[in-house]
Parts: C-alpha cells; structure tokens; sequence
C-alpha cells in the first residue's frame, strides 16, 4: 500500500517591489536572501515586461531540454544558435540584456542593504564588477522538461526533473508559467515554491524568482545563502505531469573579477568574510573565472 505523507508547507518566500533603489528595498532583500537565498521580484516593479517574457516562451523552438545562450555582442550570439531561432537573435539579444540590467539593479540593492563602505564604492561595488567590460560566465537557458508519459512507469520519487544542486553565480532570474509548480528547496525538508505567492494574485503576471549562486555566497562568507533546489512533478499533477518550462537568466562577474573581500562593516560585524565557509579562512584571492571552473570541476568531477 503506498503511505501517503502530508504536503509540504510551501516555502513562504517574499515578494519585493524593486522599483526604488532605496534602503528599506534593500534591507527586505538582504533579509530574504540570507534567510532563504531565494526571493520573488514583483515583474510589474522591473523594466522586463509580461510581454516580453510571453514571446520568449512562445519562442522556444522544438528543442528537447535545455537550450543556452552566453553573452551577445552586437546582438550577435557568441555561441552558435539553433535554426529555428537564428531569425530571433536580436530578440534573444535585447532579452538578455533586460535580464542583465535587473540583475544589476537587484546587486546595487544587496551592496546597499550590505551597507557597503561608500568610499569603497558602495552601492555600485558588486555591479561594477559585473559590467560586461569582458566576457563572463552569464548564461539565459530555456528549459523544458518534457510530460512522463503514464505508460514509462512514472515514479515520483525517482522520476525527479532537474537534481537537487545550487546554482553558480551571482545571481539566477528564474521565470516560471502560470500553472507550472515543481520548484521545490530544501530548507527544513524540500518546501515546493509556488509560481505565484499567496500574495500575488493569479490575475497579475507570476513575480520573478530571484535567488542567489554559489559566488556571491562564497563572496559573503556564506551571508547570502545559495540554496539546494530541484524541479519535480508536482504532487498535485495527474500522473507524469504536464510539460513545463522555465527561463533561467544565470548572472555572473566578469571572468577577470576578483573576489576579494568584500568592503562592509556589516558583514566584519557578523564575522562574515569571504570563503569563510568553503576554507575555512581567508585563503588565495581567486577570479569569478577561477571560482567558476571550480564548481564545474567539483560537479563534473574534473581536474582543475
Ligand atoms: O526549471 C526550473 O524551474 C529551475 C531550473 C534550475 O534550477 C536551473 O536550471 O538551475
Ligand atoms: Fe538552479
């Protein structure tokens, strides 16, 4: 007989307003990034807008899974871009850069709600790093996780759609469908993400789900929390669920960023500093580039 465990409590992550950089935006965000490394952005508070999001999902092709996109230069793909969408290069271009510009205001908000030091740079000290004066390891990957189709012998706890796993960088935008749940983190147990929050009516486009990447943890001593997700069928879902997709916009330094400590009595004051939790101390300074081929290393098992 299978047993039946009671649902998860859904994890009840904020829903900011990002549409003043000001300090008590600031501080909201700080609060929930280190307190679940994940927080929603309220889409309507962004310059990205619903229908610009709509036409990305509408323009996904027939590929499979996963498609990436690095960065463009002149609205030109530096990598090489399916057929299908080689008419939508300027478009995939423009979007990229949207997503690049919010993440950029969301880090001028965590270095002000980090209080740091003015003459250090202060609310510009983690955007002026990630300024796209050379390449980066900034990502948009399109993603689809096809239905299961009853007759494969669909297992729920087996048949888990994207493994449990951090994300990299600084920052992840994620973008999620009306109706599509299976996000899901592991905070006290694996809490399922809502596509809208209880506070976002479903009539309103689904907030942006921003949450924070290995790197700037590690960039913080561990303040800001990179936490373990993973995407399921939901157990709400008929058997094998329906498709879903998702749009992830992967932000990350320059890769010739250093990550040196960063300048914030905030942070000394909560005996935070960088690499604390990984090393154990304050060891070599290493590059976004470094930090990156780290994990890829770590995951993939490769030598670095
Ligand atoms: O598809 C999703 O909702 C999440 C994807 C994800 O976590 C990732 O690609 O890193
Ligand atoms: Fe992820």
């Amino acid at each position: 007989m299978a047993t039946e465990s009671a649902p998860a409590a859904t994890a009840q992550i904020p829903v900011i307003n990002v549409s003043q950089i000001d300090a008590e935006t600031a501080d909201r965000l700080v609060d929930a990034a280190a307190t679940f490394g994940f927080v929603f952005v309220e889409l309507e508070s962004t310059d990205i807008d619903y229908n610009s999001v709509q036409h990305m999902f509408d323009l996904r092709g027939d590929f499979k899974e996963a498609l990436n996109f690095g960065e463009f230069k002149d609205g030109k793909a530096q990598q090489t871009v399916p057929d299908s969408l080689l008419d939508d290069e300027a478009y995939l271009s423009g979007f990229f850069d949207s997503c690049h510009n919010l993440c950029v205001r969301i880090l001028q908000l965590f270095a002000m709600g980090l209080k740091i030091d003015e003459d250090a740079g202060g609310k510009d000290w983690f955007s002026s790093r990630h300024d796209k004066s050379g390449p980066s390891g900034s990502i948009m990957r399109l993603l689809h996780y096809p239905i299961i189709p009853a007759e494969a012998g669909y297992v729920p706890e087996k048949d888990i759609r994207a493994g449990a796993h951090s994300d990299y960088g600084s920052i992840t935008l994620l973008f999620q469908r009306p109706g599509q749940e299976g996000l899901e983190i592991l905070s006290k147990g694996w809490q399922p993400v809502p596509v809208h929050p209880e506070s976002v009516d479903t009539s309103r486009p689904p907030p942006i789900l921003v949450n924070i990447g290995d790197l700037l943890s590690y960039w913080t001593g561990g303040y800001l929390k990179s936490t373990i997700h993973r995407v399921v069928v939901p157990p709400s879902a008929s058997i094998g669920g329906e498709d879903r997709y998702s749009m992830a916009f992967f932000c990350h330094p320059v890769d010739t960023a250093l990550l040196v400590p960063v300048p914030s009595g905030f942070l000394r004051e909560r005996g935070k500093k960088r690499g604390a939790m990984e090393t154990g101390g304050e060891g070599k300074i290493i590059t976004a580039a470094e930090h990156l081929k780290g994990r890829l290393a770590a995951t993939y098992g490769w030598k670095k």
